[in-house]
């Protein structure tokens, strides 16, 4: 999937170029995944699937083992047929324009295999020679992308796990590709393996403006790497979110806690209840706190009902609830990992 990558291409693409170029490549998906299915038999393991990815995104394909992550990504880079639909990379389909879509593709779908007995430059180095168009100066600049800097030169034999990931990065970057795929990234590895592995793609995201799609079944990663996440269930897309907006079930509803002295949690109750469109979800008296369901224009009256009842308000938050929570209401308590 590593094809080659002329200069007057990347060039074309790889945003050096004038402004007009510029609005095209921000608004232009550089990967869009359009109605994608795969039926075995009479089983569609993947239904109907559409996202986009725009550039500079690292976006999750999140769900549960057996949703369609793995069978999407091979569809996605060619690795095996689509019953129906098309994807598009730099706006190439995949189906009639195989060459042309998959040089912008770097990915590692199986684990990246290397000569254990050579250096982690030489098996670059050899992957280089092999790829038409790219120099030997862009080893180093994908050694340092991933961070192998001080071990390059020590045999792959030695390397952990993490190490010989980022290697396969590396070697899927060496040809500027537009989008790197990833399934799975972080299997296997240690915490400190993981935090590595996210560091470093939003790093290659940040510095090389490449988008990536990384499949994982793991929320709290997902979380922590990915700007949004794709989520898919039994084949079929359930939701995108950017991470950190929860909005979109109820359009500027907010769930906010209000601390107050312990004394008025009931009186605080009975007012908000007199509103209408506010919902008392919690009271915790031993705490002080009133947690309440609202449109978030509403707030300041609230605070003014509550200060013309006597209630003093030390402190309104903000629940925030994890991607996790909303993942459970979403696929009605089908937990992922
Ligand atoms: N060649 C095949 N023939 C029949 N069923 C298949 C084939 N490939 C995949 N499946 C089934 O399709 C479903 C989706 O599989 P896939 O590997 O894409 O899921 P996944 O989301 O990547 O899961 P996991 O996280 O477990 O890898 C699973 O139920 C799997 O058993």
């Amino acid at each position: 999937m590593n094809g080659s990558y002329a200069p007057a291409e990347r060039e074309a693409h790889g945003g050096a170029g004038d402004a007009a170029m510029a609005v095209s490549e921000t608004s232009q998906a550089v990967l869009s995944v359009a109605g994608v299915t795969k039926a075995i038999g009479n089983r569609k393991i993947v239904d109907g699937l559409t996202f986009d990815i725009y550039r500079g995104e690292v976006v999750g394909l999140l769900g549960p083992n057996g949703a369609g992550k793995t069978t999407t990504i091979r569809m996605i880079v060619g690795l095996i047929e689509m019953t129906s639909g098309d994807v598009f990379v730099q706006g190439h389909s995949i189906k009639k324009d195989f060459v042309n879509a998959i040089r912008y593709i770097g990915g590692i779908i199986e684990n990246p295999e290397f000569y254990p007995y050579m250096s982690g430059y030489d098996n670059l180095r050899q992957y280089q020679r092999m790829a038409e168009g790219v120099s030997i100066g862009r080893i180093m600049e994908v050694v340092k992308l991933v961070g192998l800097q001080d071990a390059i030169h020590k045999k792959v034999r030695a390397y952990s796990l993490g190490m010989r990931q980022r290697l396969g990065i590396a070697q899927a970057l060496l040809h500027s590709p537009s989008i790197l795929i990833l399934d799975e990234p972080t299997n296997g590895l240690d915490p400190a393996g993981i935090r590595e592995m996210r560091d470093y793609l939003k790093k290659i995201a940040k510095e090389e403006g490449i988008s990536i799609l990384v499949s994982s079944h793991l929320l709290s990663e997902m979380e922590l790497m990915c700007s949004r996440v794709v989520v898919i269930q039994e084949g079929k897309l359930l939701t995108e979110r950017l991470i950190g907006d929860h909005s979109a079930d109820n359009a500027k509803e907010q769930q906010v806690m209000i601390s107050l002295r312990v004394n008025d949690v009931g009186l605080a109750q009975q007012t908000a209840q007199l509103h209408q469109g506010i919902q008392v979800l919690e009271t915790q008296p031993d705490n002080g706190t009133v947690t309440v369901q609202l449109p978030e224009e509403d707030i300041p009256s609230l605070i003014d009902s509550l200060s013309a009842a006597r209630v003093r308000v030390y402190r309104v938050e903000e629940c925030k609830s994890s991607l996790e929570d909303e993942f459970l209401k979403w696929t009605g308590g089908n937990r992922i990992a």
